[in-house]
């Protein structure tokens, strides 16, 4: 709980950062009071991530001064900002498949205990905050949920005084959401402060006691999330007014995407097999497909994708038997496809925009000459992508890894919705981007099935699965439901889609 007379807990004061072409944070200040749930509000590339890394000791600011629990404070490295009582929860977690939870546990601290001890001390902290979660069971059998109960698991032991999430909700079930809240919420009371990053303004206005707001890299408002709608909150955060998604009535045309009886082997380690998956989408269609991550949605992709052949008949493109062709000649046909790891698999990180829009536009928007790569065609394709989907970026030459997240899944997408795709593979469209860029990318999807193209939508956000498809599936277990229409549907059929899909609540929560 927030006690307003205490002295703070974190301090900041005229903490600027600058990269090249852009101020990422400018003059920052705010205060988090011990107990308090703190938001930090922005949109995508507004400067939330550089912040809580110049907190963490990642990123060391040009200007500014922070104090933490009274003392100066100025981390040089993270091993420092955790011995004074900062810990943080990523969104891109740092786990080893192949080794339990403890034994994950113990790889994170500098003087472990032997194993029997650190097991029983992860059992008593799970039990004292209500996270369930086994010491003696492999990372690789864990869903996302459980995985980041392991990290949270990990920064309790060290007992912090302020614990940063950054995006802790994009990869949980709202059930598994349920539970961390609790958990965060029994923090706060014991005297923990928490900063909070997120996109999801309706949970910030069920959690977080106060907010700052940044954009473009400055604070232009604090405020108290309750006493806002969610969309006073996004309209402070990009000082616009927003408009839902707007829906072109259109005909759906022929099956442009055929799957049948397709069943694959996971070549991920730990993944889901595909079990018989079957359905078709036609012209002018959005497919949903909804489920709990881990339950086939990356091997889906693969073999739309073309990354996993199989027999040529299961997956029909435009009416041709196209299983076993590679990622190149499904290009060549119509198909793009967008997968969700954006780092690993979607983007190249150290190569340019330019180079990452040619890795793959190459082919349907005819980036080779004679052999030769036409880098000015390559190069107007960036910008033309970076333009059409508000990328921030101080230009299409700098690396990938230098734009914010929410950029860089912008930056992704659109890089595949411009290419006059005839069909479209897409797992998580939205993730990590803001309320004004996700509506902007769904639109997109929306268009692109208006002008005739056919759409699979692969997403954990029930809510933009029912804003966007037509039609609705679920993908559990690696076996998908009889797609069904959208329209019409009810709330009691999608839980009897859901039926198998553990841990995956219908409930449509906050709005
Ligand atoms: N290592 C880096 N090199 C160059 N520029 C960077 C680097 N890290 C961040 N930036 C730039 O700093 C700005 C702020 O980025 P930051 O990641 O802090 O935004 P954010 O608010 O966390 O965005 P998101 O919601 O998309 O995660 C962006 O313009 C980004 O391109």
């Amino acid at each position: 709980m927030e006690n307003p007379s205490a002295p703070p807990c974190l301090d900041l004061s005229g903490i600027s950062k600058r990269y090249p072409g852009v101020l990422a944070n400018d003059n920052v200040g705010f205060t988090v009071r011990p107990g308090e749930v703190h938001a930090l509000l922005g949109e995508n590339g507004a400067g939330k991530s550089t912040l809580v890394k110049i907190i963490y000791g990642l990123v060391k600011p040009d200007t500014g001064q922070m104090r933490f629990n009274g003392r100066d404070f100025a981390p040089g490295r993270p091993s420092d900002a955790r011995a004074a009582g900062v810990a943080m929860v990523f969104q891109h977690f740092s786990l080893f498949e192949a080794l339990n939870v403890a034994e994950n546990v113990a790889l994170g601290m500098e003087n472990p205990p032997p194993m029997r001890e650190l097991a029983a001390r992860i059992r008593a902290v799970s039990e004292e905050y209500g996270l369930p979660l086994d010491p003696s069971r492999m990372v690789g059998d864990l869903s996302a949920g459980e995985r980041q109960r392991v990290e949270i698991i990990r920064c309790l032991l060290q007992d912090p005084k302020l614990l940063i999430m950054d995006e802790p909700t994009s990869v949980l079930t709202p059930q598994e959401v349920e539970i961390l809240f609790r958990t965060l919420r029994q923090l706060s009371a014991e005297g923990t402060a928490i900063l909070y990053i997120s996109h999801k303004l309706e949970e910030i206005r069920s959690l977080c006691d106060g907010a700052t707001i940044l954009r473009r890299g400055k604070v232009v408002a604090t405020c108290t999330p309750k006493e806002k709608t969610a969309r006073e909150l996004a309209e402070m955060m990009v000082g616009a007014t927003l408009n839902p998604p707007e829906r072109r009535p259109g005909e759906k045309g022929e099956v442009v995407l055929g799957v049948t009886d397709l069943s694959v082997e996971s070549p991920i380690p730990f993944g889901t097999s595909l079990k018989s998956v079957g359905f078709t989408v036609a012209r002018g269609e959005v497919l949903g497909i909804a489920g709990v991550a881990g339950n086939g949605q990356d091997e889906l992709l693969l073999a739309l994708s073309g990354e996993v052949r199989t027999e040529a008949d299961k997956v029909r493109i435009n009416g041709h038997a196209a299983g076993d062709l590679g990622p190149a000649d499904r290009r060549r046909a119509g198909l793009v496809a967008a997968p969700e790891d954006r780092y690993g698999h979607a983007a190249a990180p150290d190569m340019t925009l330019v180079e990452n829009a040619f890795l793959t536009g190459a082919i349907r928007m005819h980036l080779t000459r004679h052999g030769f790569i036409d880098w000015a065609g390559a190069r107007a394709f960036a910008e033309q992508v970076i333009k059409d989907y508000d990328v921030r970026t101080p230009g299409p030459l700098v690396a990938a890894r230098a734009l914010s997240g929410g950029n860089l899944q912008k930056f992704l997408i659109g890089r595949e919705l411009d290419q006059s795709p005839e069909v479209i593979v897409i797992n998580q469209p939205t993730w990590g981007v803001d309320a004004a860029a996700a509506a902007a990318i769904r639109q997109a999807i929306l268009n692109r099935a208006a002008e005739g193209a056919g759409v699979v939508v692969i997403s954990q956000d029930l809510d933009e699965l029912l804003e966007i498809a037509d039609s609705f599936a679920v993908l559990n277990a690696g076996r998908l439901t009889k797609p069904r229409p959208v329209e019409g549907l009810t709330i009691d059929q999608i839980g009897l889609m859901m039926g198998g899909a553990h841990g995956m609540e219908v409930a449509h929560h906050g709005h």
